[in-house]
């Protein structure tokens, strides 16, 4: 039985990222669901502090956006959340040092499962849409800086992401120019957590 505010936590096969399962009060209307709360992270010791939301749309099928960061000093940490359809969110690791460099993690989330994904920053973040008319929000922890936006090519052998596409992937044009995760000095250094 779900306690109010009820938060499950678990760790993903890159260790700092987190999957996020806010509990679901159903009842005869649909359900309730507290998707963020300060108090409830810092509970559980995460302590990010989020200045932005975004939402956006994506029509198609099959639609492809990342792979994303921001550098530093407007670094984003991220917490990802789908509102409606299905998407298959994706974290790269590009801090350099990490024992987990270059490694990539895939988790579905649906506006059915109501999971969410909490990547740090020193992650790359893109999705793609499992069904179409999908909208993905998430919570960031700076603002959009537009001379700090940056990408790594969403389809680069060395990262080689199952994206589970059966066709073209529709793309924005910064997606499609992107550089490989070669050619991209990260920005990122990793810090070993005490
Ligand atoms: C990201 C962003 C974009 N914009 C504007 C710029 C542009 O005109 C329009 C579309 O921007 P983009 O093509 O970069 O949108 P999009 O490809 O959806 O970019 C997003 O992808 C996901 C995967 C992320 O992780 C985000 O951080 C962000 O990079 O929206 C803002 O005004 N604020 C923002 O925070």
């Amino acid at each position: 039985m779900f306690t109010e505010g009820a938060l499950k936590i678990t760790q993903t096969a890159l260790p700092d990222v987190l999957l996020l399962e806010p509990a679901r009060f159903g009842d005869e209307r649909g359900f309730f669901s507290e998707s963020w709360s300060r108090k409830t992270l810092a509970n559980h010791g995460i302590e990010v502090d989020f200045v932005q939301d975004n939402h956006s749309l994506s029509a198609t099928l099959g639609t492809v956006r990342g792979l994303h960061f921001q550098s530093p000093p407007h670094a984003q940490a991220k917490l990802v959340r789908c509102g409606r359809g299905r998407l298959l969110d994706v974290a790269v690791d590009v801090r350099k040092g990490s024992p987990t460099f270059g490694q990539w993690l895939g988790v579905e989330l649906s506006f059915e499962n109501g999971r969410q994904l909490l990547i740090p920053t020193g992650f790359l973040h893109g999705f793609v849409t499992r069904e179409p008319d999908t909208e993905i929000i998430y919570k960031c922890s700076d603002y959009y800086a537009p001379e700090c936006d940056g990408a790594v090519r969403f389809d680069d052998p060395d990262i080689d992401i199952d994206w589970g596409l059966t066709a073209d992937p529709v793309l924005s044009q910064k997606d499609i120019d992107a550089p490989r995760l070669k050619d991209f000095d990260s920005p990122f250094i990793y810090e070993e957590q005490q």
